[in-house]
């Protein structure tokens, strides 16, 4: 049998071993982990929308209505009226004629993509794309080729030497590096070689593009561009749950195949309600979206100033490059004993050797708030080049 106790012990003496804080309050922008107030830059709750006073009314209004619990699965007696009237949002927001609700940006690439691609067939997946992604690719039992980060050419000479169903999958915005795919590139190269394009635009729903509408209309590609477009709830929506968008026939493919769709049990109608509320603020919310660029700008200028390596990112993602975990464990108690909350994101979330403190910036937060996060790494800049105590606390 596995000695699982001696994995753990293993990963503790490899500055791997994760934890989880105890969280309470709201989020956004001081929470209070294991009964302490930090100022937390590490939600993806980008635009604040997760405490908005509009999408709680909603949710409140819709639950005497609807009731809490989902109670079934889609296609046995879960669908429901608000499920539909989301699904109709989302795809207008998105500018496509069908959407479908996911419980989870998990499920929904797990779901789309072992249901679009199966044995025989070949996926193409960036090398930085997202678990889920890399889970449902192996899910679908596909041929799976990964290429460079964001390397088209690498991409078009892989199909150009493959043939049958092909399928190209990528991150919109990436995760951990807050960087923008080559959408438009993707788009011709999978035009020119017959090759399905699958965009996951989790970090980029919200906060890129006319209206938050993300990083496929803001690179102006449409529904015949990006034939299969993939956004989360949980992040710039400020609610929770999945959609897949795309053509009619997509969708309905979908609803007979995706098995994260079909074999689970909906999500609550009342949140439905509620999203929809939150896309009301997300399409008009150009005040959030610019506050929240002037501070990327504000962080970045400033984090460059003290010498901190940064990533080549627009995005509220602002990764503050580390290499080592336990300086990136180091710094990151260092700025929690300043009352900020930066957690350190090492391997295998990030490749080995590039830990990092994963900066994430929010509408919610003010100047003040970032200009404070600055003062505190300028007093912790030092932990970068001491000896850093390799004891696994965080
Ligand atoms: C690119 C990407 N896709 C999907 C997900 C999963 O979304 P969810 O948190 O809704 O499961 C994440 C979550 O962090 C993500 O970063």
């Amino acid at each position: 049998m596995r000695d699982f106790a001696k994995e753990i012990e293993q990963r503790k003496q490899a500055g791997l071993y994760r934890t989880r804080r105890l969280i309470a309050g709201p989020q956004q922008p001081t929470l209070t982990a294991d009964g302490r107030s930090l100022l937390s830059f590490c939600s993806n709750d980008y635009l604040g929308l997760a405490s908005h006073g509009e999408n709680m009314r909603a949710l409140e209004q819709a639950l005497p209505e609807v009731g809490l619990g989902g109670a079934a699965s889609h296609l046995v007696c879960g669908h429901h009226e608000a499920h539909h009237r989301l699904e109709q949002r989302l795809a207008a927001f998105t500018r496509r004629s069908s959407a479908l609700f996911f419980s989870t940006g998990y499920m929904a690439n797990m779901g789309v993509i072992s249901a679009l691609a199966g044995r025989g067939d070949t996926i193409f997946s960036d090398r930085l794309n997202h678990a889920s992604i890399i889970d449902g690719c192996i899910l679908s039992r596909a041929r799976v080729r990964r290429y460079a980060h964001g390397d088209v050419a690498a991409l078009e000479t892989m199909l150009s030497e493959t043939s049958g169903h092909k399928l190209v999958v990528t991150d919109g915005v990436f995760s951990m590096d807050g960087d923008i795919a080559p959408l438009t590139e993707l788009a011709r190269v999978c035009k020119a070689h017959d090759a399905l394009l699958v965009v996951d635009d989790a970090h980029g729903v919200g906060v890129l593009g006319p209206q938050g509408r993300g990083s496929v209309l803001e690179a102006g590609l449409c529904q015949e561009d990006v034939p299969v477009l993939i956004g989360t709830l949980g992040k710039g929506v400020g609610t929770s749950g999945a959609f897949v968008a795309g053509s009619d026939v997509l969708i309905d493919y979908l609803v007979q195949k995706a098995r994260t769709y079909i074999y689970t049990t909906a999500m609550p109608p009342a949140l439905a309600a509620a999203t929809c509320a939150s896309l009301d603020a997300v399409e008009s919310g150009d005040e959030r979206r610019a506050h929240l660029d002037a501070l990327i700008q504000r962080f970045r200028a400033g984090a460059q100033d003290l010498g901190y390596e940064l990533m080549s990112s627009r995005t509220p993602i602002q990764p503050i490059m580390i290499g080592d975990n336990w300086t990136a464990l180091a710094l990151s108690r260092a700025l929690e004993d300043e009352g900020l909350l930066v957690t350190a994101i090492r391997p295998p979330t990030v490749p080995e050797g590039e830990a990092r403190l994963r900066v994430t910036l929010s509408a919610a937060h003010t100047e003040a708030d970032v200009d404070r996060l600055l003062r505190a790494l300028a007093k912790s800049r030092s932990v970068l080049s001491e000896a850093v105590a390799r004891e696994p606390a965080l």
